[in-house]
């Protein structure tokens, strides 16, 4: 049996945290996550508004006291002056990772032509990944499953198959995933059998 992994839900928006609607960020991230991991995994969840110390804060407290490997921001991203979730996100990490970014702008052109709007970054702090997502609430699964043709078969492999692996080499638990729902890479050397049941 994998060891649990924890998972910052982090959902930015001024609109949701003030009540003026209904959160669904951190209802989609759950479900995706929900479909998508095999192994044991405890959502620590956190709704805020577009403020750059109010993100920052809460992106360090989910790593170093609530303990995530890795933290899904959704919101902040677009170029409008609220928008400060990826400052915030730099600023909190050790080193970017900038290949998140480009591959979900990437993928989000396969949906919509606005996905160049989207300034998502991803950083590593301590042994945790940060990826910041855009806020509508179907881009979460649209960047992290990516794009599938009709009958199923996939055209724009999502970024979550490179995050087990990621969080593989800084120290935190061995994520598995459903292959029917994203299809974790590996290399050869750093795969497990898979555990039963
Ligand atoms: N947490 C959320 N829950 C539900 N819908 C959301 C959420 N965040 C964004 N959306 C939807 O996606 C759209 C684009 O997201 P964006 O992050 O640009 O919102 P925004 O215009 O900055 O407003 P806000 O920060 O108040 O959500 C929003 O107008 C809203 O319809
Ligand atoms: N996959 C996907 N990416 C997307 C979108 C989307 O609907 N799907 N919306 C875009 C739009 S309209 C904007 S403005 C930016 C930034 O969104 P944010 O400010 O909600 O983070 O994300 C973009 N990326």
């Amino acid at each position: 049996m994998s060891e649990s992994i924890r998972i910052g839900l982090l959902s930015i928006s001024d609109r949701a945290s003030d009540g003026t609607y209904a959160d669904q960020g951190i209802p989609a991230l759950r479900d995706w996550l929900d479909r998508a991991l095999r192994s044991p995994w405890q959502g620590v969840e956190r709704l805020i508004p577009d403020e750059r110390a109010l993100i920052e804060r809460a992106l360090i407290e989910l790593v170093e006291d609530e303990g995530c490997n890795l933290v899904l921001t959704t919101g902040g991203t677009g170029p409008a002056l609220r928008d400060v979730t990826p400052e915030a996100t730099l600023a909190v990490g050790d080193k970017e990772m900038p290949g998140f970014g480009e591959e979900m702008r990437r993928i989000s052109l396969n949906f919509v032509p606005t996905a160049i709007l989207s300034r998502q970054v991803a950083v590593i702090r301590g042994r945790a990944l940060i990826v910041n997502l855009p806020g509508q609430p179907k881009s979460i699964r649209e960047t992290l499953e990516g794009l599938r043709a009709q009958d199923g078969s996939v055209r724009h492999l999502g970024i979550f198959a490179a995050i087990p692996y990621c969080v593989d080499l800084i120290g935190g638990p061995y994520m598995e995933t459903d292959p029917a729902v994203i299809d974790a890479f590996r290399p050869k050397s750093a795969r497990r059998p898979p555990s039963a049941g």
